[in-house]
């Protein structure tokens, strides 16, 4: 393929993955290097030169990005998923084999450091947030998040192996309950940190109105089936 060709389905998909692991690693080195103040300042000129050719082809916010998938929750550029963040871990969410619910592993680097050499509260929250509301999906009970209750039992370490874990607890109408945990990799049962979520499924109205301007790539319409990650 030629540089002047459309980039098609996988390709493109491929693209923003390796774009997006770039980002990260950008992400991770910044906040773990000892370079000099002329070498920070050589480095961001550089991201922003490489920045300016994107920038100046902008997709609206409300037209999902070409390689998004709805049907399969695939959301690319997600704040936790998606590979094309330079903001999310990627986790990679996949059924337990255990029974029940969604499971990822990860090992977190200090671009989420909140005490020093342990996870920010807030990125525990969040990553919860979207684990939770995966297990739901996976469950059929897509929905949005009305509560998040989050329990910090032990701070979570950087660099070491966790493991992200939810299932749905119970489900009334257009509620579903989720819980989950982290842990420590090899020792699963001694949670760190707990979480509850409840996600309401919206009306069929309120959907309507919330996402009527949302379009796909292609141009149609995805109220009353969009996610919210
Ligand atoms: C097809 C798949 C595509 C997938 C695609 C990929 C997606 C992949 C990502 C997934 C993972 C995302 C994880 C991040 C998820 C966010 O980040 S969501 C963003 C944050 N949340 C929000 O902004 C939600 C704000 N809240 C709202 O807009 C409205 O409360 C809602 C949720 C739309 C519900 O409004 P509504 O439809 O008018 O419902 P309403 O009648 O008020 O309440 C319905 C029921 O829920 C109950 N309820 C309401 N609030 C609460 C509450 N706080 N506590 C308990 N019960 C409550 C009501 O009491 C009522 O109960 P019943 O009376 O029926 O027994």
């Amino acid at each position: 393929m030629t540089a002047t060709e459309p980039a098609t389905g996988t390709d493109l998909l491929d693209a923003v993955a390796d774009l997006g692991a770039a980002l990260r690693q950008s992400l991770e080195a910044s906040t773990s290097t000892t370079a000099s103040a002329a070498q920070l300042r050589e480095a961001a000129a550089g991201i922003r030169a490489a920045t300016a050719p994107l920038a100046a082809l902008p997709r609206p916010y409300d037209k999902l990005p070409a390689v998004d998938d709805m049907a399969r929750a695939v959301r690319v550029f997600n704040p936790v998923v998606g590979v094309g963040s330079g903001v999310a871990v990627p986790l990679d969410l996949r059924p337990d084999p255990a029974g029940g619910g969604v499971v990822a592993r990860a090992a977190l680097g200090q671009r989420y450091e909140g005490p020093p050499t342990f996870l920010h509260g807030g990125i525990s929250a969040l990553l919860m947030d979207q684990v939770l509301g995966h297990a739901a999906i996976a469950a059929n009970r897509w929905g949005m998040t009305v509560g998040l209750d989050v329990r910090y039992r032990r701070p979570v370490p950087l660099h070491v192996t966790v493991r992200l874990a939810g299932r749905v607890a119970a489900i009334d109408g257009r509620r579903t309950t989720v819980v989950g945990t982290i842990a420590a990799d090899d020792a699963p049962d001694v949670a760190l940190v707990e979480a509850t979520a409840v996600f309401v499924s919206p009306s069929p109205e309120v959907a309507a109105r919330y996402f009527a301007g949302v379009r796909t790539a292609s141009g149609e319409q995805v109220s009353g089936r969009v996610g919210t990650g």
